[in-house]
């Protein structure tokens, strides 16, 4: 059968119907149509056939769809002329060719490409001619377009791209159901009616009804194509002005057309949509659209209308089947459910990922941490594994650290220094190149400026304030004697690091025998102090309490011939409270050299690793016209950025309270033992905490590394001896206030530990300072609690990138040492084992010895009253009511409940803190006039007892 050339009507008795039933030869302005000839001369030839594209029947498919809107003009002499009894004027509208043809230019080769096996499907030759009369019917089928849609979508959406090659795939191997599948999703939208009203010549399909496949469908690209208007704005113009035309052309169908796809336009984002059905098109250049496409006749369908050149027909398409996007509706419904489930169990799977994947520590933490044990009886050991709840994991940050360079290429030489120093310093320090701070602020210092210098830690700050002084004092003509007084005062927050810059000088001043170094720190009888100041001191090195009480009450204490003033680590002085008392000092020097006959002009200098608002204050004030001097030369001025030396590890681990003491004895034991590093150096919060551990933790662990202990309330003696024996020795272990955690330059330290978390960034910075210094390699390690972890992100934020390191590395050393229980108790085996026989260890000797046990709880004591004064800012994170306290007694080796240790402990219901308990309220800090934040009394005592000046009367505490 002949499904091309309906066999009732042969062509020439159409025509003659169609003769006689003509009215006269109406007055038409009939638009004319041919392939070559645009319909409407507003639209360029380009529109037509040529730009057509080969579709699965090898027949050129057009890129643009054609959707021509067309208008039946009633003539005046036939008013009631209609498309089916009359002709008419068809006035055409190529609403979409340009626009469509648009986005094809756009599509790239891949577009190309990816079709060529569709289309070579069917060979051009198998597809034969026929000539069709005018009046057949065509049924079309609706594949293509959406192929040609999604692949425009496709340079979109990465998603689509994805479902685009999805379908392709499909469409490769058309041949199979699959491709039919693809189909179905324009299944309803078959049995579209295209009628036409001319003699064409067409492909001839397979033989059957039904079959034959392609056309390019106008409907949907129209649809797209307004849907991609929004997202290029040329295109949108241009849509708007074509719009505006057809507006101007179309009669109310049309009208009602632009509407519909103005709504599509709504809908199309949730897929293809029901709006367009119904919808009905007329077209008179149905060549065009039949050489857009395959298409199917139905010789049941023999309307037809227009003139019998067949130019000016039209054809009708009928959007009926469009109600098949319903069913793409619900499969884009079930498509957006697959994707909900998918999503969600995408996010359960990386939730898993993240718990277990490539971290199984974490997933190993969160696991130790479930189970939760009410703590145990006094006398009985609880169970060290059952913790509070873990905290979620913190997800690896993007830190992107801040580089400093540490080194430059100029030598000491190269600055201008007097050869007597550059020897000494290449002979008694190894040195030859200048760092990079000492490189910008040599030049600057030794040509008389003032300078607020900031650097990070270890990068010989020192040498950058010493050698211009040196350099500056030994060029004094006549040569500076005893009797000159003081020319150089140093100001530094600590005994230790004064000490350490005292030694410096000294071995700065070797070639300069006629200058000379002294230093008053208090600690020491004030006496031999002032013996040694009348004697004569050229550069005096002090605390500032001390050097104030002399400056204030000894006589042989003048500061009038002052040249240079420095205040090193500035912001640890005003963090302190010595804002005063470096104050006081300022004005006495000037006093005494405003009372004083040729006096030069003083420098003053001020550094620091870290610089706060307060310092920039204090440097207002105390600077005249400073040179900035900041060795990071990209360092953000909007953000309080951190830099650390770059050779250094940092990492953090979090530990339960419980497993505090275990950890640390576990960690020291693997560092010192296992891993054969040289020095830690483990900071604690309190003077108490320091003698307390370390009282216990070497007797309990027998080890054969030596610890060492240093706070501000042991004798000078005992520091000094403490600073200079850990200093030289090769191997130990320092138990530390922060009373080191300034400026200390303690050689060849491998670790840093903080065993409790610094109070603020800036302090942590320092604290792991004292390693990696001058470009050496060094490791730091921060315990924090569970309830501590967003300590992390307040440092990431500072830039300071940490990594995240699991408890069970360093409690797995526990099995590979000889660990017995003291009483013989067993306790099973594994890390747990291992773990509690240590910890049962540690409480053990607690039980064995009363006064460790008062020196525990003195400790706890201490620490709980430490806890409570974090600064506000960091209370979220460092928050005293989140606290277990009895886990936390257990870090203690403790048995006792808090309430039975010395009355520290939660007030119950309804009681007030204080109320047989030691603890207070948490005071409000204040900001002071420097804008820094001071210390609530009892505070500003817990700090200033680190770095007493041991004078009795301290004035600083008023
Ligand atoms: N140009 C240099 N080349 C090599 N080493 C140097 C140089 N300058 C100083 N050093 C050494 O670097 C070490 C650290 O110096 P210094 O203590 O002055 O650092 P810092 O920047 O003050 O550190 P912090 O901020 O911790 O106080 C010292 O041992 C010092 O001798």
């Amino acid at each position: 059968m002949n499904l091309f050339v309906p066999e009732s009507k042969p062509i020439k008795e159409i025509k003659k119907k169609l003769k006689k039933s003509a009215p006269p030869t109406p007055k038409l302005t009939v638009v004319k149509s041919s392939p070559k000839t645009p319909v409407s001369p507003k639209f360029p030839a380009k529109s037509t056939k040529k730009s057509f594209t080969p579709n699965s029947a090898g027949k050129e498919v057009t890129s643009k769809p054609f959707l021509i809107s067309a208008k039946f003009n009633k003539t005046e002499e036939n008013p009631k002329s209609s498309p089916q009894n009359d002709n008419g004027t068809f006035s055409v509208s190529f609403v979409k060719p340009k626009l469509f043809q648009k986005n094809l230019k756009s599509t790239n080769n891949e577009l190309k490409d990816s079709l060529k096996p569709y289309k070579r499907e069917i060979p051009q030759k198998s597809v034969p001619k026929e000539q069709v009369d005018e009046g057949t019917k065509f049924t079309v089928d609706f594949v293509k377009p959406k192929l040609f849609q999604t692949n425009q979508n496709s340079k979109k959406d990465p998603k689509t791209v994805d479902k685009w090659s999805e379908m392709m795939k499909k469409v490769d191997g058309r041949s199979d159901v699959e491709t039919q599948n693809f189909d179905d999703e324009y299944e309803e939208a078959k049995g579209k009616t295209f009628i036409t009203n001319r003699r064409e010549t067409l492909h001839k399909f397979p033989k059957k009804e039904g079959s034959g496949v392609e056309v390019d469908f106008g409907k949907p690209k129209l649809i797209k194509a307004k849907q991609d208007s929004r997202k290029s704005a040329d295109t949108a113009k241009k849509w708007d002005k074509i719009t505006k035309k057809v507006d101007g052309k179309l009669d109310d169908q049309i009208q009602n057309l632009n509407d519909e796809v103005v709504n599509l336009d709504e809908d199309f984002s949730e897929g293809f949509s029901t709006e367009g059905r119904g919808q009905k098109f007329n077209q008179n250049r149905g060549s065009a659209l039949f050489e857009a496409g395959a298409w199917k006749a139905n010789k049941a369908g023999n309307k037809w209308f227009g003139d019998d050149s067949g130019r000016s027909g039209a054809i009708q398409v009928d959007f009926s089947g469009i109600e098949g996007k319903s069913g793409e509706n619900k499969k884009s419904v079930s498509t957006n459910q697959r994707k909900q489930e998918d999503n969600g169990r995408k996010s359960k799977l990386k939730r898993k990922f993240d718990e277990e994947g490539n971290d199984g520590d974490k997933k190993r933490r969160r696991e130790d941490f479930g189970s939760k044990e009410p703590t145990k009886v006094v006398g009985q050991m609880s169970s060290l594994f059952s913790y509070d709840v873990a905290p979620e994991p913190l997800n690896d940050a993007d830190v992107e650290p801040l580089e400093e360079r540490l080194f430059s290429r100029k030598t000491f030489e190269d600055a201008g220094v007097h050869p007597h120093l550059v020897g000494n310093l290449e002979q008694l320090f190894s040195i030859k190149n200048m760092t990079v701070v000492q490189k910008k602020a040599l030049p600057e210092l030794m040509a008389g400026k003032d300078g607020l210098i900031r650097s990070q830690t270890g990068s010989g700050k020192t040498l950058a304030y010493a050698i211009p002084i040196m350099h500056s004092l030994q060029a004094i003509t006549p040569k500076l004697n005893r009797k000159d007084g003081v020319k150089a005062l140093i100001v530094l927050p600590t005994r230790e690091l004064a000490l350490q810059t005292y030694e410096c000088f000294t071995k700065l001043m070797r070639a300069f025998t006629w200058i000379v170094p002294g230093i008053v720190i208090g600690g020491e009888k004030r006496k031999s102090e002032k013996v040694r100041l009348r004697k004569g001191i050229t550069v005096l090195i002090g605390t500032p309490g001390r050097l104030l009480d002399h400056a204030q009450h000894s006589e042989n204490l003048s500061l009038h011939g002052i040249d240079w003033l420095i205040i090193d680590e500035a912001d640890k002085l005003l963090e302190m409270g010595y804002e005063k008392d470096v104050s006081q000092l300022m004005s006495i020097i000037d006093e005494q050299r405003g009372k004083s006959e040729n006096v030069g002009r003083k420098q003053t200098v001020l550094l620091s690793a870290t610089l706060t608002s307060a310092v920039e204050k204090l440097a207002n004030l105390a600077l005249k016209n400073p040179v900035h001097v900041d060795a990071c030369s990209n360092i953000p001025e909007t953000v309080d950025v951190m830099v650390i030396p770059q050779g250094l590890e940092q990492k953090y681990v979090v530990v339960p309270a419980k497993m505090r003491l275990v950890a640390l004895a576990s960690f020291i034991i693997e560092v010192t033992e296992l891993r054969k590093s040289n020095k830690i150096m483990v900071f604690m919060a309190t003077q108490d905490m320091v003698d307390f551990y370390m009282d216990l933790i070497p007797s309990v662990l027998s080890s054969t590394v030596k610890f060492f202990k240093l706070h501000g309330n042991m004798s000078q003696g005992d520091r000094t001896e403490v600073f200079n024996s850990f200093r030289k020795s090769e191997k130990g272990v320092l138990l530390s206030t922060d009373v080191a955690a300034r400026g200390l330059d303690l050689p060849k330290v491998d670790w840093i530990v903080q065993y409790t978390a610094p109070t603020t960034p800036a302090e942590y910075v320092h604290r792991v300072g004292r390693t990696a210094r001058v470009g050496t390699k060094g490791s730091s390690l921060l315990f924090l609690l569970p309830s501590e972890l967003h300590f992390v992100t307040m440092l990431n934020s500072s830039r300071l990138k940490l990594d995240e390191v699991n408890i069970d590395v360093y409690l797995r050393c526990l099995m590979k040492i000889h660990l017995e229980s003291r009483d013989g108790q067993r306790w099973g085996g594994g890390i747990e084992g291992a773990a509690t026989v240590l910890q049962h260890n540690f409480e053990s000797a607690i039980l064995e010895d009363k006064t460790l046990h008062d020196i525990a709880c003195k400790a706890y004591k201490s620490w709980v009253r430490f806890y409570a004064t974090y600064p506000k800012d960091l209370r979220v994170v460092f928050d005293f009511k989140s606290l277990h306290l009895g886990h936390n007694a257990k870090s203690f080796a403790l048995r006792d409940p808090p309430r039975a240790i010395g009355g520290i402990g939660k007030p119950k219901k309804g009681e007030k803190w204080g109320k047989g308990s030691d603890m207070r309220p948490i005071r409000k800090r204040k900001n002071d006039n420097l804008g820094h934040v001071t210390e609530s009394s009892r505070t500003k005592k817990l700090i200033l007892s680190e770095f007493d000046s041991g004078l009795k009367s301290t004035k600083k505490m008023k």
